[in-house]
């Protein structure tokens, strides 16, 4: 079973002039941790954003796990999927605590035992001694971490993160890289957005490279690699298919 499967996805956004996605397809099995990547504007966040149901396709389909997001299964998937969004989304003014408990009240998780999980996911993050600190006195990278309990309260089996390691230091990334493989080796399957190709190819079983709301190209990193004689690297393979011109 895909984990993830889209299908001729396209986006235009109200009022924009050019699309965002233009026949976008891709599809990663169960299980695996996969990369979207692609340059600044390429449609990754887009992407992401249509498969979790928060921006709506202009046409295309969009499966999680087989659920079609489009035909009424939201409730089912918003239970076997977590985001973690790029801006962080907690409430500056509230604690650690108090922000978890709440995401886990949404979630219909209560009283001692929600607390005890809380801090038990603070504790493996690191974090536990921050548990009573405003969000708004926390570090970026403590912002981050907090930011991936949020989403993970409810175990879903699909965790897809947007830039998750973007802007925070060697130690919050190493911690944030080594849950990733943790939470992939519980079964779990993992999709995640980032402009660090090196990163990426540590801990990517496979890539899907997008450019211009277009797949450019799919496949495990290695084999990405292995079938350009000159590329030695993932960030070779990306510069090959997208190009070197900056964009704006
Ligand atoms: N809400 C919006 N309204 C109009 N255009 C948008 C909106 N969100 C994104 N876009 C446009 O859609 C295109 C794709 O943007 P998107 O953020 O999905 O790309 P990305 O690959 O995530 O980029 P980055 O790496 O810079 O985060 C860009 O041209 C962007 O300007």
């Amino acid at each position: 079973m895909n984990s993830i499967a889209v299908n001729d996805l396209h986006k235009t956004y109200a009022g924009a002039l050019t699309p965002s996605l233009q026949g976008l397809s891709f599809s990663f099995a169960e299980g695996k941790i996969a990369g979207l990547l692609g340059p600044n504007g390429a449609g990754k966040t887009t992407t992401i954003s249509i498969i979790c149901g928060l921006v709506k396709a202009s046409a295309g389909t969009v499966k999680v796990f087989g659920l079609n997001q489009e035909s009424g299964s939201r409730e089912q998937i918003k239970r076997v999927l977590g985001i973690v969004p790029q801006q962080i989304a907690l409430f500056p003014q509230l604690t650690a605590l108090e922000n978890l408990v709440y995401f886990g009240n949404l979630y219909g998780f209560k009283g001692k035992a929600l607390k005890d999980k809380v801090m038990a996911h603070l504790e493996a993050f690191g974090l536990e001694n921050a548990a009573s600190k405003e969000i708004g006195k926390f570090s970026g990278g403590m912002k981050r971490r907090t930011n991936i309990i949020a989403a993970i309260l409810h175990e879903p089996k699909l965790l897809v993160l947007d830039e998750p390691t973007a802007g925070v230091d060697v130690q919050s990334r190493s911690m944030i890289l080594q849950f990733l493989r943790d939470y992939n080796a519980k079964g779990n399957s993992v999709l995640y957005t980032s402009h660090l190709l090196e990163e990426a190819q540590q801990i990517c079983e496979d890539v899907a490279i997008m450019d211009e709301g277009k797949l450019v190209v799919q496949g495990s990193p290695a084999a990405l690699v292995n079938a350009l004689p000159d590329c030695r690297n993932l960030e070779d393979v990306f510069l090959h298919y997208t190009g070197h011109a900056l964009r704006d």
